[in-house]
C-alpha cells in the first residue's frame, strides 16, 4: 500500500508580514489566511502536512516590548531564547485557528496542533561573535546610530533594502529538532502540525543531557530542511515574496531558474548568484533537503503555491 506523501512548507516572507505593513494583527491575520488558502490543497490532494514559518519582524517586536515595559514599568526583561518561545506561540495559533477555519469550509477533516519545537545548536558557534539574522522593522541610519547608543543594540543593512538598517542577533546552525520523532508521527497520522516556528527555540545540550535556552534566532529555512532531512519528508516548500528564483536578479540579463538540478543550484551558489541573507540560505536549504534524500523543494511566491506554472524547482 503506497503512503501518503509528507511535505514541510516553511512560510515566511509576504506569507505572514508583507514588507510594507506594520505588522497589526489584522494584516498578519489577512495574509496568513491568504496564503493558507492557496496552501491547502496540499491537504487536499491527500499530503500529510508540516508548516514551519518565521519569526524575523515578530521577535523583534517582542524585543521592543521587552524593552518598553522594562523602561516604563519596570517588568524584567525575558531572554530571547522565551522571546522566540513567544513568537512560535502567537504565529503558531494564529496560523492554527485560521487554518481550521479554511479546512472547515473546504470540507476537509483534518487536526492542527501546534508544537513548541526546541533546536540543539552549539553554544560556541562562530555566528555568535558574528551576529547577522535581520530582526525587527527597517530603521533610518540615525535612529539605528541612537538605538545603539542608547540600548547596545547591533545593526546591519537591511538586504533587501540598502540605506535601511535592521537590528541583528546570532544565528547559529541548527544541529537537531527535539522531538520529531513525535513531530513524524503526528503528521503521519494525518494531523496537520505547526513545527520549528522562527526556527525553533535554540537550546545547547550538555554532556549529561542538561538542557539550556541559548539567546539566539535560527534561520527558518534551514532548521524546516533539517526538520524534513530527520523526519524523512519527500518535499520541501520555501513560501516567499517572489514566485522564482532568478539568474542575474536585477540586470539586463536576469533570466528566471524554473528547474535545476541539485548540480545547477550548487553551481549557482558557487557563483554568487543569490544574494546573501536573502535567496542563497533558501537555495542552500533546498540543496541539504535533496542531498539528504528529499524528493524534490521548490521556492515560490506565497500566494502562487496552488499554480503549477510558478516557483522553482530543484531535484536530483
Ligand atoms: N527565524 C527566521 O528565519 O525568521 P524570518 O524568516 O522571518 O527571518
Amino acid at each position: 500500500m503506497s503512503r501518503n506523501k509528507l511535505a514541510v512548507v516553511a512560510l515566511g516572507g509576504n506569507a505572514l508580514l508583507r514588507g510594507n505593513q506594520k505588522g497589526t494583527n489584522d494584516e498578519q491575520n489577512q495574509n496568513t489566511l491568504e496564503t493558507l488558502n492557496n496552501l491547502v490543497y496540499l491537504a487536499e490532494e491527500g499530503y500529510n502536512l508540516i508548516i514551519s514559518h518565521g519569526n524575523g519582524p515578530q521577535v523583534g517586536n517582542i524585543l521592543m516590548r521587552n524593552d518598553a515595559g522594562d523602561t516604563m514599568y519596570d517588568i524584567p526583561q525575558m531572554p530571547l531564547d522565551i522571546c522566540v518561545a513567544d513568537s512560535q506561540g502567537g504565529i503558531g495559533y494564529m496560523i492554527e485557528r485560521n487554518l481550521r477555519n479554511v479546512l472547515r469550509e473546504r470540507g476537509i477533516n483534518r487536526n492542527v496542533i501546534t508544537v513548541v519545537t526546541e533546536v540543539a545548536v552549539r553554544p560556541d558557534d562562530p555566528a555568535f561573535s558574528d551576529p547577522q539574522k535581520r530582526v525587527g522593522r527597517i530603521y533610518e541610519k540615525k535612529e539605528a546610530d541612537e538605538l545603539n547608543a542608547k540600548l547596545g543594540w547591533e545593526f546591519k543593512e537591511e538586504v533587501k533594502k540598502p540605506g535601511g538598517w535592521r537590528r541583528v542577533v546570532p544565528s547559529p546552525e541548527p544541529l537537531d529538532i527535539l522531538n520529531h520523532e513525535l513531530i513524524k508521527e503526528l503528521a503521519e497520522a494525518g494531523n496537520i502540525v505547526i513545527a520549528v516556528g522562527g526556527g525553533g527555540v535554540p537550546v545547547a545540550i550538555d554532556e549529561k543531557g542538561n538542557v539550556e535556552g541559548v539567546e539566539a534566532v535560527i534561520d527558518k529555512d534551514r532548521a524546516s530542511s533539517l526538520l524534513g532531512h530527520k523526519i524523512g519528508a519527500d518535499e520541501f516548500y520555501i513560501l516567499t515574496d517572489v514566485p522564482f528564483i532568478y539568474k542575474d536578479f536585477n540586470k539586463p540579463t536576469q533570466e528566471k531558474l524554473e528547474f535545476l538540478s541539485l548540480e545547477e543550484a550548487k553551481k549557482y551558489i558557487a557563483e554568487g548568484q543569490f544574494s546573501k541573507g536573502s535567496m542563497e540560505p533558501k537555495v542552500q536549504a533546498c540543496v541539504n533537503f535533496v542531498e539528504n534524500g528529499g524528493e524534490k523543494a521548490i521556492i515560490t511566491e506565497a500566494t502562487k503555491l496552488e499554480d503549477k506554472s510558478f516557483g522553482s524547482k530543484i531535484s536530483r
